[in-house]
């Protein structure tokens, strides 16, 4: 037979990491089958596995061969639970208690033994106690109750030896199992499918919302363990009648605190994964089906996410490769096998001829895992110094927040008891429909959160009478007369007993049997046959209005209790339980709904004062636009009227002239001034044009003086009366001046005349400068006759 000799040998990765191999003895039923063993152990740490040759073999590959494998511990099927736990888990515990992170995980084909070395047998209980009792250790009890042993034996020594200051050594307890790729806490059945977290500071990985147990000794995770264990999925298969259907991992976390020398407190926690995966398994040795076969499939998926996991991790190279997300087995073994942990594999074997295949491919699996780089600088955690005043202060500042909000709460459950007591409105169906109409842009006037708003605020349902009045008028003669009554009665002792202040509602339900609500209140002794009962009970009638009294339009409120679940059957307590709960969601709801008012009214205030901006900012262009037509109309009317003087002062020109037989060179005479010049030098005519004048033969330039025009001209507003008589005393003078005396009535009458006509036309035109046009007749008729 060829036999390939110590082989596949690699060296072991550090004290960080152990890797062992274990052989289980071939059941009864094995040897009944004839089976043998194909593996054998040499040296305690060399396991040889031989294939046989196939009957009539040809090939090469079916020839027989033997490949050996060594690894740091192989146990052969003689060894005891406690040798093996001896030569593996049991040398982690000091670092354990170091404060280093210890991951212990069996792996191998279904029924190789994995749930054997783990946890032990079904008898491990007694074997466990033998233990206790310093008997010599069992051969049945597994590796978890051992380590359990040993931990707690260590921090009965370290707390015997604890010589820093406050110090304290504490152990808690998580227990979960990933089942067809979903995770679920043992200690908590109805758990489904808990999130696998990593926190991004540690690189730990932990899984969301899992509990954990604080426990003081090995029997009480024992009995934990039990519990947990009871919840596990396990199955029988054709390969093992207890078969492991899913990867269990009990979690245990130490930790160890003290206060430093500055008085902070330093906490070092270490935590120990100890793993029982379910096994590999052929689909066609197992003779699985339909749930089973697909259990199967989902443990050799994340089997063999393991193993590439693995592969990766041993080749330096690749060790970035590692796709831990792959399955959540992977996934949450992520710090132990990236090198956070110090690790102990053992890997099982079956060693029956039957289970060749599976056997070597776990050695190869066990030889390969070997070459995993674990670097001991990061397995250990560090120390978290904490300032105790700093930590003090966030959690009392927590405290007090939590007391405001708390007492908020209180007021706004007390607002809505009121509600119920027909105090005040209810918005009908727990303010949704308010909600709603602010949701479609309905603005409501709604009250400050502190002021609780009067019944005449809200219009009531006219198809439901409010019990409230009623109610109100019982209260005020409660209130008058029944101070005696209050001091007698208790707050409610059931588990729905918050309210620290006196609640009328509450008060009737007291252990006090002497005290009799009115029938208003819907109260009554109890029944004859209710003598037993202690607590005097509500009748399900008033419920049924403290509820109809929440329902203001709709019924809405009534039969979301009923759909809430309300047992009108119930228990007193439990009924008056349900109400608070009730009262405490409305609370909530009104909390919302005001914080979602608050929003709105803010954005509707920021949208107001943006109005109001944008308001603003067109009232000033629309004046600036009113302006401009304003002075647009005024230069336009100056413009008429400039176009108006020409014309006219064009044909009183040629008027004086016809009537004189004079040219216009003739008026003016030789270096004479012009009346125009002369107006302009006295700053009653204006321009270049008229400055022109003096030498130019164009009509144009000989154009007369120009009226101006007040500001006000352009609006219809007629000229000043004083401008005029300075004209037409200035103009006397220039005359006078210019063509020396003349007969006053001779050029007043001309001026007379001219000035009449231009008045006349003037009027027949609707103008208003009449005057001004005479007083420019006069002067041209003073010049005419000069
Ligand atoms: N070292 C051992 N000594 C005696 N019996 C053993 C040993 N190892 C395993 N067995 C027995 O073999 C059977 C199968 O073992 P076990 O249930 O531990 O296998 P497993 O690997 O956990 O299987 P699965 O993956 O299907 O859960 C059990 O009856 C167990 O008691």
């Amino acid at each position: 037979m060829p036999m390939k000799s110590a082989a596949k040998t690699a060296s072991i990765a550090g004290s960080n990491m152990l890797v062992a191999v274990r052989l289980r003895p071939l059941s009864a039923k094995e040897k009944a089958l004839g089976e043998t063993s194909v593996c054998e152990v040499i040296n305690g740490n060399i396991v040889a596995i031989t294939k046989r040759k196939a009957a009539g073999a040809v090939l090469k590959s079916e020839m027989g061969s033997v490949n050996e494998y060594q690894f740091d511990e192989a146990f052969d099927e003689r060894v005891s639970q406690e040798a093996v736990y001896a030569r593996t888990a049991k040398r982690l515990i000091p670092s354990v208690l170091e404060g280093f992170n210890v991951t212990v995980f069996a792996y191998g084909a279904t029924g190789s033994g994995k749930t054997h070395t783990m946890m032990g047998s079904e008898r491990q209980d007694a074997a466990r106690e033998a233990a206790l009792q310093g008997g010599e250790a069992s051969a049945i009890c597994g590796i978890i109750p051992l380590t359990l042993i040993d931990i707690f034996a260590g921090l009965g020594v370290k707390r015997a030896q604890a010589s820093l200051p406050n110090e304290q050594w504490k152990l808690f307890v998580s227990y979960l199992e990933v089942y067809n790729e979903k995770v679920r806490d043992l200690f908590a059945p109805d758990s489904y499918n808990l999130p696998v977290q990593e926190d991004p500071k540690s690189g730990i990985v932990g899984v969301g919302r899992l509990s954990s147990k604080p426990a003081k000794n090995a029997d009480e995770v024992m009995a934990l363990l039990r519990f947990g264990n009871a919840n596990r999925r396990t199955h029988a298969t054709d390969a093992n009648a207890t078969s492991s259907r899913s990867h269990a991992v009990l979690q245990l976390l130490m930790r160890q605190e003290w206060s430093n020398s500055k008085g902070k407190a330093v906490v070092r926690e270490s935590r120990v994964n100890l793993i029982d995966l379910a096994g590999s398994e052929r689909a066609g040795k197992t003779n699985n089906r339909g749930i089973r076969l697909q259990e199967g499939a989902n443990i050799n998926r994340s089997l063999l996410a393991l193993a590439n996991c693995i592969n990766a991790l041993s080749q330096g190279s690749s060790r970035k490769n590692a796709k831990y997300r792959d399955s959540k087995l992977t996934h949450l073994l992520k710090s132990s096998l990236s090198g956070a942990c110090k690790l102990i594999i053992i890997a099982n074997i079956n060693p029956s001829h039957d289970m060749f295949e599976d056997s070597h491919n776990t050695l190869k699996y066990a030889n390969r895992a070997k070459c995993m780089k674990i670097d001991p600088k990061v397995v250990r955690l560090r120390e978290q110094a904490v300032a105790w005043p700093a930590r003090e202060k966030a959690i009392r500042m927590q405290n007090e927040a939590k007391v405001a909000e708390n007492d908020v709460l209180k007021e706004q459950v007390r607002a809505l008891q009121d509600m119920l007591n027909g105090n005040c409105p209810v918005l009908p169906q727990g303010g949704r429909g308010v909600l709603e109409k602010m949701a479609g842009g309905q603005k409501m006037e709604v009250a400050d959160d502190s002021a609780v708003p009067t019944r005449k605020q809200v219009p009531a349902s006219p198809t439901h009478s409010c019990p409230g009045d009623r109610k109100q008028a019982f209260r005020k003669r409660r209130t008058q007369s029944s101070s005696a009554l209050e001091s007698r009665s208790k707050p409610a002792r059931g588990s729905y007993a918050r309210k620290s202040e006196p609640n009328p509602h509450l008060n009737i339900i007291s252990e006090d049997r002497s005290i009799t609500g009115a029938p208003e209140f819907g109260f009554e002794e109890a029944a004859p046959e209710e003598e037993g009962i202690k607590l005097p009970y509500i009748r399900k009638t008033s419920e049924k209005n403290l509820m109809d009294i929440s329902d203001v339009s709709d019924g809405s409120a009534h039969e979301a209790l009923l759909a809430a679940g309300f047992d009108q059957d119930a228990p007193v307590v439990d009924r008056v339980g349900m109400l608070e709960d009730r009262m405490m969601d409305m609370a909530q709801s009104r909390k919302n709904m005001m914080e979602y008012i608050t929003g709105l009214q803010r954005q509707a205030a920021e949208a107001e004062s943006r109005g109001q901006r944008e308001r603003e900012r067109a009232e000033k262009a629309e004046a600036m636009v009113k302006e401009q037509n304003e002075m647009l109309t005024r230069l336009r009317a100056e413009m008429e009227l400039a176009s108006d003087n020409a014309a006219q002062a064009s044909s009183d020109r040629d008027e004086v002239m016809a009537r004189t037989g004079m040219d216009f060179a003739d008026l003016i005479g030789d270096g004479a001034p012009s009346p125009i010049e002369s107006l302009e030098v006295n700053g009653m005519g204006g321009g270049k044009v008229q400055r022109k004048a003096r030498g130019a033969s164009s009509l144009e330039s000989k154009t007369p003086p120009r009226r101006s025009i007040s500001p006000s001209e352009g609006n219809g507003a007629r000229p000043m009366g004083g401008g005029r008589k300075i004209v037409q005393v200035k103009a006397e003078a220039n005359r006078r001046e210019a063509f020396g005396p003349v007969d006053d009535n001779k050029g007043r009458a001309a001026a007379g005349a001219a000035g009449k006509g231009r008045a006349a036309k003037a009027a027949a035109e609707g103008g208003e400068n009449d005057d001004m046009f005479s007083l420019q007749g006069h002067a041209f008729a003073m010049q005419a006759s000069g």
